[in-house]
């Protein structure tokens, strides 16, 4: 895995610098939206299972909430850093204003190692974190989802300890809960989804066919592991994956049902005997047709971008190129699905899975799958659309709509003087 240290807030305020160049905002405008609205730092103690007391740090950003209440997800990370959350919250904004949901953007995050962490020390952490952030998060103001090393028992935990201090059930305070306390349906598999419907789309506007495109998905997890077998399913090779412990690598095609009954069975990917071991590094290189990073921020860098073979990149992670890298691939010639348009499935149900919390009234599997085909697919038109009309890439045409919305509703609301 290449890691580089480049600030990833420093990435998402250059990509909004540019978009507010081309937009012509004023500076007012810019100064509001390039600074988050809210932020929340939180130190507080966990006893841990062996009796000691440790103190972790934890973090809740809103960058904006003029089009609604704050939404993003929660990281458990050692990364895990405020201008990291300040990022990951900015980028949220734009996210939903690119779907077109009405919501705005927030991320939160605690610096751990949940690997190295009991589910008891887990809770006990999570509960603590909740009612800590409880001065920001609700039904109406902030709502939490999964995101990096979170998932549904965490959410269910989260919705737990705030519903204890209301002293009554507050499903609609977390998204991606486990279903049996006001979960949607199709959230576990949103974001995976979302990302195979924009690569689908962008493989007819190049005119090539599913069967004949070679993918490479970095990260195993809900995002990459889940893509990976959608892509599959879709008829697409996917010649290599890769986790936290290294990378796999077949030109032939692995068994993606296969490598994920491994990778339950052993914990991770490593080992599985169908495919090569490779770097982390080296899979990012791999020939291929469809790159998509699916793990962390700044995988895609000016010293490797040179070699990326893909002619697709979808980035299913969130913040996965530098803006060096992006400048190169797109000299290169590479189409690339921005991040705020890749991966915004998993921010789309859990609008439904808010909605449908708020009115206690829950829709069938099919009905929530097709509204999210709907909305990606109109949601990567339009970028597509306004990317062709400005002759700019995707990046910048998804930063065009999606700025102009939330400068629009900022404007409109009178926020400034
Ligand atoms: N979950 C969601 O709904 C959404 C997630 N995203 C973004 O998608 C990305 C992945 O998130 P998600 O799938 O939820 O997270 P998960 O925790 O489920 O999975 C993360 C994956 O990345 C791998 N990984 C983590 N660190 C490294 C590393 N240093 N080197 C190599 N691989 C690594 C993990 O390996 P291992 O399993 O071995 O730990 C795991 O396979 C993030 O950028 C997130 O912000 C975006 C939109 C929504
Ligand atoms: O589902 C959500 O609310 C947000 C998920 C998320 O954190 C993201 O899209 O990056």
């Amino acid at each position: 895995m290449v890691i580089e240290m480049v600030n990833p807030y420093d990435v998402a305020v250059h990509q909004f610098d540019e978009a507010a160049e081309r937009l012509g905002l004023s500076q007012a405008m810019r100064a509001i939206l390039r600074k988050p609205k809210r932020e929340l730092i939180v130190n507080f103690p966990v006893r841990m299972d062996n009796g000691d007391v440790e103190m972790f740090t934890g973090y809740r950003v809103q960058h904006n909430i003029n089009r609604g209440p704050a939404k993003g997800g929660i990281r458990y990370s050692p990364a895990v850093s405020l201008d990291e959350v300040r990022a990951l919250a900015m980028w949220m904004t734009w996210k939903c204003a690119v779907v077109d949901i009405p919501f705005g953007g927030a991320k939160g995050g605690v610096i751990c190692d949940p690997h190295l962490m009991s589910s008891a020390e887990l809770e006990r952490m999570t509960r603590r974190y909740t009612t800590e952030i409880s001065l920001l998060i609700g039904p109406d103001s902030d709502i939490p989802a999964p995101d990096m090393n979170t998932n549904p028992q965490i959410m269910g935990w989260i919705m737990d300890t705030y519903s204890m201090h209301r002293g009554y059930s507050v499903p609609a305070v977390t998204t991606g809960k486990p279903l049996a306390i006001g979960g949607s349906e199709g959230r576990l598999e949103a974001t995976a989804r979302g990302v195979q419907v924009v690569t689908r789309e962008a493989i007819r506007d190049k005119g090539w066919q599913p069967e004949n495109c070679s993918v490479v998905v970095q990260g195993f997890g809900n995002v990459g592991g889940i893509a990976a077998r959608l892509l599959h399913e879709m008829g697409c090779k996917v010649v290599g994956i890769s986790d936290i412990s290294g990378g796999l690598y077949n030109p032939n095609g692995i068994d993606v049902p296969a490598a994920m009954r491994h990778s339950r069975r052993n914990g991770s990917l490593k080992g599985y005997a169908e495919a090569d071991a490779v770097s982390n590094t080296e899979l990012l290189e791999l020939p291929c047709d469809i790159l998509i990073p699916a793990a962390l921020e700044n995988q895609l860098t000016e010293r490797n971008a040179p070699r990326i073979k893909a002619r697709l990149i979808v980035e299913a992670a969130n913040g996965p190129t530098t803006n060096e890298a992006d400048a190169i691939l797109n000299d290169m010639g590479v189409t690339l699905i921005p991040d705020i348009l890749a991966n915004a499935g998993g921010v789309t149900v859990s609008y439904f899975e808010w909605v449908q919390d708020l009115q206690r009234f829950f829709w069938a599997e099919d009905e929530i799958n097709n509204r999210l085909e709907m909305i990606m697919k109109r949601s990567y038109k339009a970028v597509k659309t306004k990317a062709d009309e400005q002759e700019v890439n995707m990046r910048m045409g998804a930063y065009l709509l999606a700025v102009a919305r939330v400068a629009e509703a900022t404007e409109i609301r009178g926020v400034y003087p």
